[in-house]
């Protein structure tokens, strides 16, 4: 099965090389890119062929689309003559619906839309996946495998996925900002930063590998921290005196509209 991928930024790299590191023959891949020097950056790094996007389209089975929301219509527009009945076309661009998408495309395209993460670049990616209308099991189970390659997957309805999108889609982000502020604190309080970064970085991955590895609930787990007249309870009535959690609240309800937004174009 050969693959095509439209859009060879942040994204549509970290698919490329989960994609080779998950063992696909790269002269079963296809990256379609716009700027030239970046397409030569891919070419180098992964010798994979990069061709016109109506060259990968045409050539192969499943076609992922990892440009802009704000560039989607135009691709569509240019590969729609070389998409055909019961190829697979993936986007995982945020906002975009399937109907959108199938708007513009032949009768008969399979469209699945991804919401992806960035952790996919290290396999723990967090992938959520919905069908269009044309789908059937092997199309979505193809979508699936693709997205596999680098973490998790989760079949959703799409309704789901302007939520999704401000969750898991833009969530590192958040993770990173917290890392950020918590390696400041660290310095503010006199660590060297360095130490403050491995104090901080392993605070996360162990904190992450309880919640995975338990299950218990994140309430449970920040009980088990929080000693009675400790330490921790002083720096959590901080957080809800500076309203942490309504402002995590208003930032996810603010992605999410914004996921919505660019589904209508802006
Ligand atoms: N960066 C992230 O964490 C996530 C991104 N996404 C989605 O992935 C998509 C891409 O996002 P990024 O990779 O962050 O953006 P980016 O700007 O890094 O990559 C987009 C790439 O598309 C290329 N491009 C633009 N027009 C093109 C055309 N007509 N033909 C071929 N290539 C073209 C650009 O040159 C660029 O390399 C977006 O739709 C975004 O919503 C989804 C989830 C997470
Ligand atoms: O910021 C964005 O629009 C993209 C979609 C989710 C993460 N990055």
């Amino acid at each position: 099965m050969s693959t095509a991928i439209i859009g060879a930024g942040v994204m549509g790299e970290t698919l490329l090389s989960g994609l080779v590191r998950a063992g696909r023959r790269v002269d079963q891949l296809m990256v379609g890119e716009k700027r030239a020097e970046r397409a030569r950056e891919l070419e180098e790094r992964y010798g994979v062929a990069v061709v016109s996007n109506r060259e990968a389209t045409a050539k192969a089975d499943t076609v992922a689309l990892v440009v802009k929301p704000q560039d989607m219509a135009d691709v569509l527009d240019e590969i729609a003559p070389d998409l055909r009945a019961g190829q697979l076309l993936v986007s995982l661009a945020a906002g975009i619906t399937t109907a959108f998408i199938e708007s513009r495309v032949p009768e008969g395209v399979a469209v699945v839309r991804v919401m992806p993460n960035t952790p996919a670049l290290v396999d723990e990616g967090m992938a959520a996946i919905s069908p269009g209308s044309h789908c059937d099991e092997s199309h979505l189970a193809e979508a699936e495998s693709l997205m596999a390659s680098t973490g998790k997957v989760i079949r959703i309805p799409e309704k789901q996925m302007d939520a999704v999108t401000a969750i898991s889609g833009s969530g590192p982000a958040y993770i990173f900002f917290v890392v950020e502020s918590m390696i400041e604190a660290g310095v503010h309080l006199g660590l060297p930063r360095s130490t403050a970064t491995e104090l901080v970085v392993q605070t996360l991955v162990g904190s992450a590998a309880m919640l995975r590895e338990t299950g218990t609930h994140p309430v449970v787990l920040r009980e088990q921290v929080t000693s009675p007249g400790g330490t921790t309870a002083s720096a959590l009535r901080e957080l809800e005196i500076h309203k942490v959690r309504a402002a995590f609240l208003a930032a996810m309800e603010a992605a999410r509209n914004r996921s919505r937004e660019l589904a209508e174009g802006s």
